[in-house]
C-alpha cells in the first residue's frame, strides 16, 4: 500500500510539472485549471498522509524557471503564489478577528515594477518566484504602467498584467499560440504577450496592468490598503478591493455579499478574475504569519466553486444513429449533479475522445452544461491512450465493418478535422429504426403516439419497410389490435394521428426526408425561396440550382441536397409519399406591411447573446417580420450582427469580417421602434 502511494505521489509530481511547463513557459496548457487544481489537491493530501515531499514538488515551488531568452533578474523578496480554498467556512476561519482586504483575484500574469527616484527602472515577471524575466522593453505596450511617478524613494509594486474578456474574444479569432492553436484563455495570451520581444506586438494584444501590492517603500504606512490608496494618487489603476471594519468579524452572509459585489464589479468592468483574494490588512501582523515555499501565509485565495464532478469511466457504448454515424457514449460511475443521478454522457465523435485521451478506467470530470446536458470535461488520468483499442471493428448492431470518416469542422473558422465512426450498411437495423423515429418526430411528420418501441415492433413484424407503409398500416389493423399493449382504442388513436399527419407543410415534409443538415432553419429558408412548392424546389435541384446563394447555405449543405436527390431511392420516396400528402400552402407574411419603412428589408441579420425581452426564436420572428432574413451563423453574407447581453464568439467573427454590429437599442431604433 505504502509503495503504491509513493508511486502515485511521484507520478503526480511528474504530471503536474509537465502541465506547469506547458502552462508557464509555453502558454499552451493541455488541461483545464480545474483539472490541474484537483491533481494539485490530491498531491497535497498524499504528501500530508505519507510525510514525503519531493524537492521538485509543485506544492513547494512557484511557477517554473523561465526558459525564454529574455534577460533574468532576481527577486530579493520572493514573489510567491497564493494558498487556495473553495470553502467559505475556511475563509471565515482564516479571517478570524483580523481586519482584511477582499480583492479581485485578477487572472493574468504577475508583473513587478521597480521605481527609483520617480522613474520606472525595471519591469519583471514572477518566473519561479526567485528569478523572473525582464520585460521593461514592453511596458510602453501595456496600458496602466506609469513611467514617472511623484515619489522619490525606492518603490516596488506588484500587480497583474491581463487582457479583458471582450478584447480576448476579438483577439482569439486571429492569434495562435506556440503550437499553432487558438489561445485557450486570456491568461495564456496575456502571459505570452508580456513576454514578447517587441512592445509594438504587445500593444496590439491590449494588455492592461493593475497593481495589487507594494512590497518595498512607503514604510511609514502600516496598512496595505493605505499603500494602495497612495498608488492611486500616483496614477495607477489599482485592483478593486474592499476593507472590513476594524475590530468587527464578518458574518458568513456579509462575506458572501462582499464577494458577490466584487464579482459583479468585475463582470461589469470586463475584468477577468478567477477568484477573490483575502489578506490581512495589517502589515506587521502579515509579516508575523510567515511563509511556505509556495505562498505567504497572510493571504488566501477563494476560488469559485466549479461544477465539475469526479467519476470513473467504465466503458464507451457505441450507438448507431440514423445517419450511419456510430455515436460514442461514456458510461461512468453514477454521480449526483444538481440532484440528478448521471451516468452517461455523449462523447460526440472520435476526435473528442482522442483529445481527452479517454480510456476505460480513467478518472474523469463531468459537468452539466447549461444545467441540462451531462458533459465529460476532463480526463485526470491521461497516458497510454490508443484509439485503435477502443474502436469496435464492426457495427454493434449489424456486424458490418466500421469506417472512420474525416470531415472539416470549420464552423468556428478553424481547419480542424473531425473523425467519426460509421456503419456504412444502409440496412443497419438500429440506423433504420432511428430514421423512422426521426420521420414521425414532432418537427417532421408529427405522428403522435408512434413511439420508438411501437415502431420497433411494427418493423420487426415486417409491416413497415418504407415511410409509405406507415400510411398503409390499416392493412394490418386486426393484427395490430391484438398486439400486446394495443386495443381497439389505441389503434384508433394511432390511426387518427397518422391520418392527421397527411395535412402537412413544405418544411415538415422536407425535414422528414432527412437530407443531412436540413433542419428547421434550412427548410424554412427553402420554403421561402421556393414559395412553399416542393415541385418548384425539386425542379431547381434538377436544374443544378446553386444553393450557396441563399443566406447561411454553405458548400457542404449545397452538396448534401444535390447528393440526396441524385439517389434514385430517395427520389422514389420523395414522389410516392407526396401523393399521400396534402401539403398546405404557407401563409407567407406580407413583408410590405412593416417592411417599407425600415432599412432591413432583404438583408441578413444574425443575433448573438440575449436581446431582452425576446427569446431567440422571438427575436428571429421580429427580424423576419421586418422583411429580413434571420441567419444563425455569421458569414460574409451577414449584413448586421445584433449583439445582446453575454455575446459569444460570433462577435469576434463579425469584427474580423468587418460586419456591422448593432446594439439591441440601435436595432430597435433603426426598425422604427
Ligand atoms: N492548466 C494547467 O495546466 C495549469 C498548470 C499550472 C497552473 N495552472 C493554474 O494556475 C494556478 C497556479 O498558478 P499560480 O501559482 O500563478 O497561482 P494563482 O494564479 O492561482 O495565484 C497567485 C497569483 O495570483 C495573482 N493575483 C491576482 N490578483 C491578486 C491579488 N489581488 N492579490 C494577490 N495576488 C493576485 C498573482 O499574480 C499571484 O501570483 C493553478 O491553481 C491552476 O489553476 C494551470
Ligand atoms: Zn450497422
Amino acid at each position: 500500500m505504502a509503495q503504491e502511494k509513493l508511486e502515485q505521489l511521484c507520478s503526480l509530481v511528474e504530471t503536474l510539472n509537465h502541465h506547469r511547463e506547458l502552462y508557464y513557459n509555453q502558454n499552451a496548457p493541455s488541461v483545464s485549471d480545474e483539472a490541474y487544481d484537483r491533481l494539485f489537491d490530491e498531491l497535497t493530501q498524499l504528501e500530508q498522509e505519507t510525510g514525503i515531499v519531493m524537492a521538485n514538488s509543485p506544492t513547494q515551488t512557484v511557477g517554473y524557471p523561465a526558459v525564454s531568452r529574455l534577460e533574468k533578474t532576481t527577486h530579493p523578496i520572493p514573489l510567491l503564489s497564493l494558498d487556495k480554498t473553495k470553502s467559505s467556512g475556511e475563509l471565515l476561519r482564516f479571517m478570524g478577528d483580523q481586519q482584511v482586504m477582499l480583492m479581485l483575484k485578477l487572472d493574468g500574469l504577475t508583473v513587478k515594477l521597480t521605481y527609483e527616484d520617480g522613474t520606472l527602472l525595471e519591469a519583471a515577471t514572477r518566473g519561479d518566484g526567485e528569478e523572473g524575466e525582464i520585460v521593461t522593453h514592453n511596458v510602453c505596450g501595456i496600458s496602466g504602467i506609469p513611467q514617472q511617478i511623484p515619489c522619490r524613494e525606492r518603490l516596488v509594486v506588484t500587480g497583474e498584467a491581463f487582457i479583458c474578456p471582450s478584447d480576448f474574444e476579438l483577439l482569439r479569432a486571429t492569434l495562435k499560440d506556440s503550437s499553432g492553436n487558438p489561445y485557450k484563455n486570456g491568461r495564456n495570451l496575456a502571459a505570452g504577450s508580456v513576454r514578447l520581444f517587441s512592445a509594438a506586438d504587445c500593444w496590439e494584444r491590449k494588455v492592461r496592468f493593475m497593481p495589487f501590492g507594494v512590497i518595498e517603500g512607503m514604510e511609514e504606512l502600516s496598512k496595505k490598503s493605505l499603500k494602495l490608496k497612495k498608488l492611486k494618487e500616483m496614477g495607477f489603476q489599482v485592483c478593486r478591493y474592499m476593507v472590513t471594519k476594524e475590530n468587527r468579524t464578518l458574518t458568513a452572509g456579509e462575506l458572501e455579499g462582499g464577494i458577490r459585489q466584487l464579482q459583479q464589479f468585475a463582470a461589469q468592468q470586463d475584468i477577468p478574475i478567477d477568484g477573490i483574494v483575502v489578506s490581512y490588512n495589517d502589515i506587521p501582523y502579515s509579516r508575523s504569519c510567515g511563509r511556505t515555499g509556495h505562498h505567504y501565509k497572510d493571504g488566501l485565495a477563494f476560488k469559485f466553486e466549479d461544477d465539475l464532478h469526479e467519476s470513473r469511466l467504465r466503458q464507451i457504448d457505441w450507438q448507431p444513429t440514423r445517419s450511419g454515424e456510430i455515436a460514442p457514449v461514456a458510461v461512468f460511475e453514477t454521480v449526483e449533479i444538481d440532484g440528478c443521478e448521471v451516468s452517461r454522457a455523449s462523447l460526440h465523435n472520435l476526435s473528442f475522445i482522442e483529445e481527452l485521451e479517454l480510456m476505460p478506467g480513467n478518472r474523469i470530470l463531468v459537468s452539466k452544461r447549461n444545467m441540462i446536458i451531462p458533459h465529460v470535461e476532463e480526463n485526470l488520468d491521461r497516458g497510454g491512450f490508443s484509439l485503435e483499442s477502443l474502436i469496435p471493428p464492426v457495427c454493434p448492431c449489424c456486424g458490418f465493418p466500421t469506417h472512420i470518416h474525416e470531415s472539416q469542422a470549420g464552423a468556428d473558422g478553424s481547419a480542424r478535422k473531425i473523425k467519426t465512426l460509421f456503419c456504412d450498411n444502409p440496412a443497419c437495423e438500429t440506423r433504420r429504426l432511428r430514421q423512422f423515429v426521426h420521420f414521425v418526430s414532432q418537427k417532421a411528420m408529427n405522428i403522435e403516439g408512434l413511439s420508438e418501441a411501437t415502431l420497433e415492433k411494427l418493423i420487426g413484424r415486417g409491416w413497415i419497410h418504407d415511410y409509405m407503409d406507415i400510411y398503409r398500416l390499416d392493412a394490418h389493423r386486426t393484427e395490430i389490435m391484438q398486439m400486446e399493449g394495443f386495443g381497439e382504442k389505441s389503434w384508433q388513436r394511432l390511426w387518427n394521428a397518422i391520418q392527421n399527419s397527411r395535412n402537412t407543410t413544405f418544411e415538415r415534409y422536407l425535414i422528414a426526408m432527412d437530407i443531412p443538415m436540413v433542419g428547421n432553419t434550412a427548410s424554412r429558408a427553402l420554403c421561402q425561396q421556393f414559395h412553399g412548392s416542393l415541385d418548384v424546389f425539386e425542379d431547381a435541384v434538377h436544374h443544378h440550382y446553386d444553393f450557396t446563394q441563399l443566406p447561411d447555405f454553405g458548400k457542404t449543405l449545397h452538396n448534401h441536397i444535390h447528393e440526396w436527390f441524385y439517389d434514385e431511392e430517395n427520389l422514389y420516396v420523395w414522389e410516392e409519399l407526396q401523393k399521400m400528402m396534402n401539403i398546405q400552402k404557407p401563409a407567407l407574411p406580407e413583408p410590405a406591411a412593416e417592411a417599407g419603412s425600415n432599412p432591413f428589408v432583404g438583408l441578413t441579420i444574425v443575433v448573438t447573446g440575449k436581446v431582452e425581452p425576446y427569446t431567440r426564436s422571438g427575436i428571429n420572428e421580429k427580424i423576419e417580420s421586418l422583411g429580413a432574413y434571420a441567419g444563425s451563423a455569421v458569414s460574409s453574407k451577414t449584413d448586421y450582427l445584433i449583439c445582446g447581453e453575454k455575446a459569444g464568439s460570433k462577435l469576434a467573427k463579425a469584427r474580423a469580417l468587418g460586419i456591422k454590429v448593432l446594439t439591441p437599442a440601435q436595432f430597435f431604433h433603426m426598425a422604427g421602434e
